[in-house]
């Protein structure tokens, strides 16, 4: 490969793009003689789209080609929603660079209603994360939940189309995307603790490639990666991929993390919840200790029965 190209494999979806495109003008920004190439590819989560993704099963269903593409050196990095990435990398691959973090809250987007607290009883709300789902029955058992799949702009279609009172998408999608007046209202990490990594993006490539690791360096944002870290162990620990209802958020203020963390069922009627706070440099040990908190006060039994059904 010539020393002055690097090869992105990103998904087309448009959400991907964006982020290739976004690491792109990075890179060429850091390196102004660098060329940057997209090698845009579809993978089997954007083929499945019709059946809820907990059903699908396995973890990665989004990344599996691109990581192909990078061990067969077709490509070099991959850009990915750290909400997306799964816990393990295959041999040879892993994830080098945290960018720094966009609005990580969930959005509320409606073309009737302000906020959840004002949709009428038994409204329809799409969204096909257990998370959300989990939360909002939480809050308000009456209202209805229906899948929602499809990339960004096909669920806002779906919300005009009427199908829908209401739906529930990342933020940090809808910022991306030039679609921010789309958003009705924000879900505070009160009402909706966000999945991990939601609104980071990271960037895979092969460990061993010196050449693009250097290149890449300058896309590192330390504070967004240690949340990330925390966030993640949570998760891993967990064995939750990001289709099970749990929630992970941290936020650090003075060097200090705070890292709150939520295991519910999808109809919102059990909500196991704690909160782990310590210095951002025990991201990992807090991560893992909130986990086994959890665990010890019940979210076993109830991610296991998320798995089986
Ligand atoms: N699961 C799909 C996905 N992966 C990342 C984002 C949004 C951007 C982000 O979290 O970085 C979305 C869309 C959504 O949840 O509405």
């Amino acid at each position: 490969m010539s020393q002055n190209v690097i090869r992105i494999a990103t998904r087309k979806s448009p959400l991907a793009l964006w982020q290739a495109e976004f690491v792109k003008a990075e890179l060429e920004k850091f390196h102004p003689d660098l060329t940057v190439e997209l090698l845009p590819m579809s993978t089997k989560g954007d083929i499945i789209l019709d059946t809820p993704l907990a059903k699908v099963g396995g973890k990665g269903l989004f990344v599996k080609e691109l990581e192909v593409a990078m061990l067969e050196n077709r490509a070099d990095i991959a850009v990915h929603s750290m909400k997306d990435v799964p816990v393990d990398f295959p041999e040879g691959l892993g994830l080098e660079i945290i960018c720094e973090r966009e609005d990580p809250r969930d959005a509320f987007v409606s073309n009737n209603y302000k906020s959840i607290s004002e949709l009428p009883k038994g409204a329809v709300v799409g969204t096909s994360s257990l998370r959300r789902q989990c939360q909002i029955r939480a809050a308000r058992p009456d209202l209805q939940i229906r899948d929602l799949r499809g990339n960004v702009g096909t669920r806002l279609g779906k919300l005009d189309a009427g199908t829908y009172d209401a739906i529930i998408l990342a933020a940090a999608g809808l910022k991306r995307l030039k679609l921010e007046e789309r958003i009705t209202s924000f879900i505070s990490a009160e009402e909706s603790l966000p999945a991990n990594g939601q609104g980071a993006v990271g960037i895979e490539c092969r460990t061993d490639d010196d050449r693009v690791k250097a290149l890449l360096a300058p896309l590192e944002h330390a504070e967004t990666r240690f949340r990330v870290i925390a966030e993640r162990a949570m998760n891993t620990h967990l064995e939750g991929g990001c289709q099970v209802p749990i929630g992970a958020y941290a936020e650090i203020v003075d060097d200090t993390l705070t890292l709150r963390g939520l295991v519910g069922n999808p109809d919102g009627t059990q909500i196991i919840a704690s909160t782990k706070v310590g210095p951002k440099t025990d991201a990992k040990a807090l991560g893992i200790a909130l986990a086994e908190e959890l665990l010890s006060k019940g979210a076993k039994t109830i991610l296991d029965a998320v798995y089986i059904k």
